[in-house]
């Protein structure tokens, strides 16, 4: 199998939280890989990428740090009806609906004016730009939900894709003592939710992989689900099938391993209470999509190397890993404190995958 094609991340690292009795800053924003461009506003000539790929995280978190605290508090609620990155502005949600005791489907639709869907259609980059799709690539994205109550803002990842169903669709995990989950919890229908986004996750461009194996547990399939919700299905016309404004053309070989529930609980993503979820995904790829559950805990190196089974010497491969960090290090290594993806290790390594093939999202 031969290295990556390309992939672009923008990590989950745009958190601002401060607590009632305390600020805690996890600050973490753009880091963009690519072979070809980036988000970044001007592409750097190929000499000089290697250094600009390692200098990003550090400036996007110099730059955060002052740009996003000052917006967030000076700034706290906008009045305008308009989703932005930058700026939290109070949204009804339409539905809510328990998937279990645990877990919270919530819809929010996007008001329908272009400065909303501006920000789905063309990613918002860490200087406040705008950034091109390019042809076929897909762009997962995350919305900022704040607690009105206090200071404090939590990541989410819709599971479908915002601009062709006019809304996002969010499952949000209640933890104990967790405070925007219980936030979420509470909502009823028409309630407003203190809402910013869409903030961009990673972006990849599916066409150029052959094989594409997704790994996760819990609420992290998340940004699977909505990468899954944005392909066009093998069957129909790419153009009509995504909001993207440039569909991929072909569908890779795609595989999903997701750990199943505990024992007793129920399995919210193989059920039919929303779209984007396993059974639907199923029907919309047919046998390009490849679905592996596994038992909770250390994904084995087994169900890896039976993903990677068949596939040719020239053939690419993406595997992409959304896992707490307990799972994620003996699998291919953890992250580094910055977030920065660190070396491959573990599972991944023993089975011949090098940085340049694994995606590592916190
Ligand atoms: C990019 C990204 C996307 C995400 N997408 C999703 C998603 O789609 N769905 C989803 O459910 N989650 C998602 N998450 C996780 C989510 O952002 C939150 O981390 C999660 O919901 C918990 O937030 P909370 O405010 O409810 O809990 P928190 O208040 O953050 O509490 C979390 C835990 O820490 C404990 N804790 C809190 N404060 C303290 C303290 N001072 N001392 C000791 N312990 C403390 C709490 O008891 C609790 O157990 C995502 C995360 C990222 C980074």
């Amino acid at each position: 199998m031969s290295a990556v094609a390309s992939i672009r991340c923008t990590c989950r690292q745009s958190i601002i939280s401060a607590t009632s009795n305390a600020t805690r800053s996890r600050v973490s924003a753009s880091v963009l890989r690519s072979h070809r461009r980036s988000f970044a506003s001007t592409s750097a000539p190929s000499s000089v990428r290697t250094k600009a790929r390692l200098s990003r995280p550090v400036l996007a978190f110099l730059g955060l740090s002052l740009t996003l605290p000052t917006t967030y508090f000076f700034f706290p609620l906008s009045s305008s009806s308009s989703l932005s990155p930058q700026i939290y502005t109070n949204h009804p949600v339409s539905t809510t609906q328990s998937l279990t005791s645990q877990h919270k489907l919530i819809a929010v639709p996007i008001p329908s004016s272009s400065s909303s869907t501006q920000y789905f259609e063309r990613p918002f980059r860490t200087d406040g730009s705008l950034a091109d799709v390019e042809k076929g690539e897909v762009v997962v994205q995350h919305m900022m939900i704040k607690s009105p109550d206090i200071q404090i803002e939590r990541p989410y990842t819709p599971v479908n894709d915002g601009v062709r169903d006019g809304e996002v669709r969010m499952v949000v995990k209640r933890v104990r003592g967790g405070e925007v989950g219980r936030v979420v919890h509470n909502l009823q229908p028409g309630d407003e939710v203190g809402i910013r986004g869409p903030i961009p996750t990673f972006s990849i461009t599916p066409n150029d992989y052959d094989r594409i194996i997704m790994i996760s547990t819990g609420t992290a399939i998340a940004p699977f689900l909505q990468l899954l919700s944005k392909l066009p299905s093998p069957t129909t016309p790419a153009a009509t099938s995504s909001s993207s404004p440039s569909s991929p053309t072909t569908t890779p070989q795609l595989h999903l391993i997701h750990a199943s529930p505990l024992p007793n609980r129920i399995d919210w993503t193989n059920s039919n209470l929303d779209p984007s979820f396993i059974p639907a995904l199923k029907q919309k790829f047919v046998d390009r999509l490849q679905i592996s559950r596994i038992e909770p805990g250390p994904v084995s190196k087994d169900v890896v190397s039976n993903a990677l089974s068949g596939l040719g010497k020239e053939e690419k491969v993406m595997v992409l890993v959304c896992l707490p960090p307990w799972l994620m290090r003996p699998l291919c290594g953890g992250m580094t404190p910055n977030l920065g993806q660190g070396p491959i290790t573990g599972v991944l390594a023993e089975l011949g995958l090098t940085n340049a093939q694994v995606w590592k999202l916190e």
